[in-house]
């Protein structure tokens, strides 16, 4: 698993490291330049050569070296220490450098100002940010050490309007995080214009070089898409160590006594390949036919919306079906019956009218995993949902399910349970959670600001069950704090999947992986990667009925 940290986990770990005697701020803190530099190489290969070729001919026909060039602004913090060690280290390389200070010298911390003075002492110059026009600047690099996890309010508009006009350089380089955006939530913490309330251009950059750990924004909010390629160095804390300050153990076998609250993790390939050696029991079981049979394998049912209206839950069944579950029913009301028989094969259909209807087709106690909200129609939603509640089988909830009770959330929060998922997109999201909902909206006047982490956690809290808040930075959270983010950004980008009824094969996803026996949050974080790995796999083009389809080609890529 990858682990993902706030700004303030990353300053205790850090400081703790320091308190420890293993390593100095120093130390740590030229890691972090070396790291950086390195980072950049590697993503530039065509720099190493420091000369950068030879110069245009000269009038009288001499061609000289062009030194390759660096710009390196530098801020009032740790990170534009980073910054001047970044400097030192490219000098030495051979390149020129030309340093850009926002802050006042005297007032750096201790470690930066060593190294702003290493950089003074070594012939470097220091030019006054207010000196830097991005317009007029030339270099082969532009390093951003501005601000990172320290960002406490918002930027000045004249270094916000100098950054957001920097972004659109060539080969701009963030060191810890963009400057301007916040480590916690994603957010952009710049000041907005008074006049129109706009804010200016978000910061962004080509290349993110982090330390040791990726920070939450890294993965959420519009951070996650202004990082360019985000590339994680270690600067040599102990990991062992490091878990355990945060309360989780390091030993996943001592779990008990983890604080699941202190840690978000990115749910990522070894996250899921872990996963798989406890599903590689129920898939292998599946596909084997070792021992198992399609009863065993569990039997969902997907409650459909009337007459024009069952696409969605069709889509959420082959879903279901493709993923594993062995058998997967749709409860379709009487009206839409042709309508659905006339389009399914391997799925079976069971008349389901009203409450009652349903309350006797769950007396089939082989019926574990259920959907409901995909084309539902709020009416029904309203009749269907709370006599699924009570029936307490592991259950999806979705779309109309969720939208059905917006002027009544607390009657459906006192209906929920423990192996419920409810899957909002935004809209959805705050018509069950306004007074959260608000909170994550609203502008940020200071950092850190509440993120959808924390929206996510609090829902989950409140609702007493799995919550997973869509989007390309979807989150997913337990009630008793766990919390991950499936992130489709960087080498896992796929926008093409925000196209109709991709949602509902999600639920679909889920619902099958619950009838498969995966307790829902593994159910939701599993659903909601293959979901991702679907899209990437078709690529562009793609529509809803494509996702279930690629299921069999993820599942022998990952070796099941
Ligand atoms: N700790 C370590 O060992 C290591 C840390 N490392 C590096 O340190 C970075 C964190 O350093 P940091 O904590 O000093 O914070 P940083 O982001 O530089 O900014 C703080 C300064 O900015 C100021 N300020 C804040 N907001 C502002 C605003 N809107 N407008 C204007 N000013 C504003 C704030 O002022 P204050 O709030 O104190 O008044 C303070 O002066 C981290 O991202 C990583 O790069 C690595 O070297 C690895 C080892
Ligand atoms: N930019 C994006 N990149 C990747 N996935 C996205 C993006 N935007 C939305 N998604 C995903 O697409 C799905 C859309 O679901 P939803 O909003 O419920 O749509 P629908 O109701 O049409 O099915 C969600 O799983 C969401 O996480
Ligand atoms: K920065």
């Amino acid at each position: 698993m990858t682990e993902l940290l706030t700004a303030a986990q990353m300053q205790a770990i850090e400081k703790a490291a320091i308190d420890s005697g293993d390593v100095t701020g120093l130390e740590l803190m030229e890691r972090a330049g070396q790291g950086v530099v390195e980072a950049i190489f590697e993503e530039w290969p065509e720099l190493v050569d420091p000369a950068g070729g030879p110069a245009p001919q000269t009038p009288r026909g001499i061609s000289e070296q062009k030194k390759r060039r660096a710009v390196v602004l530098c801020g009032p913090g740790n990170n534009g220490g980073d910054g001047f060690v970044v400097a030192r280290l490219m000098k030495e390389r051979g390149w020129e450098v030309e340093v850009f200070l926002y802050g006042d010298p005297s007032k750096l911390p201790p470690d930066a100002r060593v190294n702003y003075e290493r950089w003074c002492g070594g012939g470097g110059n220091v030019v006054h940010f207010a000196s830097f026009n991005p317009w007029a600047s030339h270099a082969d690099v532009f390093m951003d050490a501005v601000f990172g996890t320290g960002l406490s309010r918002l930027v000045e508009k004249d270094i916000a309007k100098k950054l957001g006009e920097a972004a659109v350089i060539e080969r701009f380089v963030a060191i810890d995080i963009p400057s301007g955006l916040c480590a916690d939530s994603g957010k952009n913490l710049i000041d907005r214009d008074v006049e129109t309330g706009a804010s200016f251009a978000s910061p962004a950059s080509h290349l993110t070089v982090t330390f040791q750990y990726q920070k939450h924004g890294h993965r959420i909010g519009v951070c996650a898409t202004s990082c360019g390629v985000v590339r994680t160095v270690d600067i040599g804390l102990d990991h062992k160590q490091a878990m355990r300050l945060l309360g989780r153990p390091y030993d996943p076998v001592s779990r008990r006594r983890a604080d699941f609250s202190a840690i978000v993790s990115l749910f990522d390939n070894r996250t899921l390949l872990r996963g798989f050696s406890t599903l590689e029991s129920y898939l292998d079981k599946a596909w084997s036919g070792k021992n198992g049979n399609k009863f065993t394998h569990g039997h969902a049912l997907i409650l459909s919306g009337g007459p024009g209206k069952t696409g969605a839950a069709r889509l959420a069944a082959r879903g279901a079906l493709r993923i594993g579950a062995g058998l997967v029913t749709l409860g379709v009301p009487p009206s839409a019956q042709m309508e659905v028989a006339s389009q399914i094969t391997s799925l079976m259909l069971r008349r389901v009218e009203g409450g009652e209807g349903l309350a006797e087709l769950l007396s089939d106690e082989r019926l574990n995993a259920l959907c409901l909200g995909p084309g539902l129609g709020m009416d029904r939603a309203r009749d269907l949902v709370p006599v699924a509640l009570q029936h307490t089988r592991a259950t999806v909830l979705d779309a109309d399910a969720l939208s059905g009770f917006a002027d009544a959330p607390d009657e459906l929060f006192g209906m929920l349970h423990e192996t419920c998922v409810l899957t909002p997109h935004g809209g959805e999201f705050a018509r069950l959670f306004p007074d959260i909902s608000e909170k994550l909206n609203a502008v940020p006047t200071k950092g850190p600001a509440y993120s959808k982490v924390d929206a996510t956690r609090e829902a989950a809290k409140r609702a007493g069950c799995v919550v997973l808040f869509k989007g390309p930075d979807t989150v997913i959270a337990n009630p008793d704090g766990r919390c991950s983010v499936n992130s489709a950004h960087y080498e896992r980008a796929a926008p093409w999947l925000a196209t109709a009824g991709s949602g509902d094969v999600l639920a679909g996803f889920i619902t099958g992986l619950l009838a498969r026996g995966f307790d829902p949050m593994q159910a939701a974080e599993t659903g909601a990667w293959l979901h991702v790995e679907c899209a990437r796999h078709f690529g562009p083009g793609l529509i809803a009925e494509d996702l279930p389809e690629q299921l069999p080609a993820v599942f022998r890529e990952l070796g099941i």
